[in-house]
């Protein structure tokens, strides 16, 4: 892993095409803007990425381009992490380019000051309104790749400082709230001062989610993770993703090598009821969780748990324990009652 930075008064459109010139053109780069209110501790997350130090001041009177050349998920990336000024403090036009030459987004805000949660929604809104329709005015990138809607903007919610506990103005709750509301991709609650793993997760996750965006947009098989193998890139739904697990059928009393051949969830008749606990694995060469952290598995976990309930909201399933998420399998024990669950 190589890692450096560069200051800069301004990073303009001029700049950001040196930038990204300047990486080797054989390494795949991929372009992550911080955006957020001052103070929130946006350069101490870049510096996090980089360094996995926290220093503790910085200076913020200048924007910053932080790069860093990674292997760890199996093929090389070049990570370019522009972390911005107050964007009141800059041209219009400078943060749409900036906005354009993004590949993902985060927006940061303290949990502490609840000025900075309110500010989320506008910089949301503008990421939005200056990339939706805009495909030609695309900086560096292919134009199948710009944001018709929100769903093809990968950019995550952060909120920071989670260790003041005396001083927390925006609670969890509503950050995962504005989270679905505002169509944000991902939620975290970090300290930036306190953990360098969850720091840096949110890089390595925000990479995995513009992996499988491009996989989607591309229609093409993409190579994901360590031990990843190829896989579809179709979207994938929870309905489908639920249809496309292996089902292995475990009697709680049998031993893993005395296992009944797996039914496929098709071979259940129509209506059948089971009393039988199914177990469900989603394999390492499934693509959401090829080298996944806990927080996407977290969310696999979610999308699992919204697929196996019900239209009237009764779950199908009953979550064996929580902690399987921290796994590299995800496991779920499922009562199956009929194939269109
Ligand atoms: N307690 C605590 N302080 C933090 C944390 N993250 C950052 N800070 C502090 O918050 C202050 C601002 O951090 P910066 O990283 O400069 O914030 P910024 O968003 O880049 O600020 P501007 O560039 O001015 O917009 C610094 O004093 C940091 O030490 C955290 O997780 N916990």
């Amino acid at each position: 892993m190589s890692a450096r930075s560069s200051p800069t008064p301004a990073l303009d459109r001029a700049r950001l095409k040196k930038f990204t010139a300047s990486v080797k053109s054989h390494v795949p780069c991929f372009r992550i803007l911080l955006l957020g209110g001052r103070g929130v501790g946006k350069t101490a997350l870049a510096v996090r990425f980089l360094t996995k130090r926290f220093i503790g001041d910085y200076d913020s009177s200048v924007e910053r381009m932080y790069q860093l050349s990674d292997s760890s998920s199996g093929s090389p990336v070049e990570y370019m992490v522009l972390d911005t000024i107050d964007h009141e403090l800059k041209s219009n036009v400078d943060l749409k380019d900036q906005i354009n030459w993004a590949d993902a987004f985060v927006i940061m805000y303290s949990v502490t000051d609840e000025r900075s949660f309110c500010e989320v929604d506008r910089l949301k809104f503008l990421i939005s309104h200056m990339r939706k329709g805009k495909s030609n005015e695309r900086l560096f990138f292919p134009d199948q790749y710009s944001s018709a809607n929100n769903s093809n903007i990968i950019c995550y919610l952060v909120g920071n400082k989670q260790d003041i506990y005396g001083e927390r103005m925006v609670t969890p709750e509503q950050g995962e709230h504005r989270c679905r509301t505002s169509g944000f991709t991902a939620f975290y609650e970090v300290s930036v001062r306190e953990s360098a793993k969850r720091s840096r997760e949110i890089f390595f996750d925000l990479h995995a989610d513009w992996l499988e965006l491009k996989a989607q947009l591309d229609r093409k098989p993409v190579k994901l993770g360590r031990s990843a193998s190829t896989v579809s890139s179709r979207p994938v739904s929870p309905g489908t993703l639920l249809r496309s697990l292996t089902f292995k059928r475990t009697s709680l009393q049998q031993d893993s090598k005395s296992r009944s051949p797996s039914p496929s969830l098709s071979q259940l008749a129509p209506g059948q009821a089971s009393p039988c606990k199914f177990r469900i694995q989603v394999h390492q060469h499934h693509n959401y969780t090829a080298g996944a952290s806990h927080g996407r598995r977290r969310r696999l976990g979610d999308e699992l748990w919204t697929a196996l309930s019900r239209d009237d909201g009764e779950p199908l399933a009953d979550l064996d324990d929580d902690d399987k998420f921290e796994d590299a399998i995800v496991s779920l024990k499922v009562p199956v009652l009929n194939r269109e669950c």
